[in-house]
């Protein structure tokens, strides 16, 4: 049994913290909303992210980091990317020995266009730091705490990390394999947001299952081009944190992303959709960074560049489609090398 922390109580910290109680292991959730750590440690619910799931009596919260920092051999940080430096900072202060990080979110930092784990790896105190591992894959919680079949991958280039990663999570329904590629793992992760937001605007468009089918394909060769220009291993974006997760976001209705998509195709305003969520939607900000990666990396990615128009220069959904759809004619593979 391993001392677990995780921080963060929306609705992937939840489902994980739940998974790691029911293998067994001391596991604690942090928050910092001590109304929400009370609602978890009293009724067993967290109502405004999982509301029809009942938690085990053996997952504990607390909103004091200082006590989720003495808790944990393993923290695993739960919290969208725009709070990580944040909650980064607050952790900082408490860490008193080494310990084994795992970060399950999905974004690339505007401007600064770090990875998850490059933020992580300088804004925690490396004295403290036993390895950061990257755990991610196509896996909604709302279908994790039904206990539906799901697969994801540990990603670290220590692959003991990886594995202990892969043993701490894994059981009946939640499979979890290993990897080395983290830059693959974590681009793939990052950018199938964007893909899913105009995903879901095509959907709200009306315009079927060839426009979807044709933006996973394309999605899939942009993110490629994008990964392995970066670094990352090219078999990695057609597995699970590449392909499989670009699948799932673009094709459910528990994706935030799609969600937000669908409703801007439908004619809202991106802040009345951020408004209406109440969830993080991590693809908005990750398209800012797709625009600016692109740029950086002097790779082609239209369907982020016509989404970043959207959503930051109030281009008409339907005009953004035509653009993608005029571009010159291009070679279906000998693209994928550009
Ligand atoms: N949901 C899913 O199925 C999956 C999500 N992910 C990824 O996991 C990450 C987290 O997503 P998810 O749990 O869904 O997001 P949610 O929007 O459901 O929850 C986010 C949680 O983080 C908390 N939070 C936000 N800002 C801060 C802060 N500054 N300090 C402390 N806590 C903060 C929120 O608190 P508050 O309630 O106060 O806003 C809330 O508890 C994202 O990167 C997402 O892409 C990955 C796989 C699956
Ligand atoms: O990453 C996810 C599923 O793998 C969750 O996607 P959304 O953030 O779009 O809900």
């Amino acid at each position: 049994m391993e001392k677990v922390c995780v921080l963060g109580a929306g609705s992937w910290g939840t489902a994980l913290a739940m998974v790691l109680a029911e293998n067994g292991h001391d596991t604690l959730v942090w928050t910092h909303r001590a109304e929400q750590a009370e609602e978890i440690n009293s009724l067993h619910t967290n109502k405004k992210y999982l509301p029809d799931t009942v938690l085990p009596t053996n997952l504990h919260a607390t909103s004091d980091i200082a006590k989720a920092a003495a808790h944990a051999e393993t923290i695993v940080i739960a919290v969208p990317t725009k709070a990580i430096r944040e909650v980064c900072e607050k952790l900082t202060v408490e860490l008193t020995r080494k310990v084994l990080f795992v970060h399950v979110s999905k974004g690339i930092e505007p401007d600064s266009l770090k990875r998850i784990s490059e933020i992580l790896a300088e804004s925690l105190p490396p004295e403290y730091v036993e390895e950061i591992v990257v755990l991610s894959g196509p896996s909604h919680a709302e279908e994790v705490v039904l206990h539906h079949p799901t697969t994801v991958t540990a990603a670290c280039a220590n692959i003991d990390a990886a594995e202990k990663v892969q043993d701490l999570f894994m059981n009946q329904f939640f499979r979890v394999y290993t990897n080395e590629d983290v830059i693959g793992v974590e681009i793939g992760g990052a950018l199938k947001n964007v893909i899913a937001l105009a995903a879901g605007i095509t959907d709200g468009l009306n315009y079927g299952d060839n426009a979807k089918a044709a933006l996973i394909t394309r999605g899939l060769a942009e993110i490629s081009r994008l990964g392995v220009k970066m670094g990352g291993n090219p078999f990695t974006f057609s597995g699970l944190t590449g392909m499989g997760d670009l699948i799932v976001t673009c094709t459910s209705v528990h994706s935030r992303n799609w969600r937000a998509g669908h409703m801007l195709g439908q004619g809202m305003k991106l802040e009345e959709v951020l408004e209406q969520m109440g969830m993080v939607v991590e693809g908005v900000r990750t398209t800012k960074a797709a625009y600016q990666l692109a740029q950086k990396y002097n790779v082609a990615m239209p369907i982020s560049t016509e989404l970043y128009s959207v959503l930051f220069n109030d281009v008409e959904p339907k005009v953004a489609v035509d653009a993608l759809m005029m571009r010159m004619k291009k070679r279906e593979i000998d693209d994928m090398k550009h």
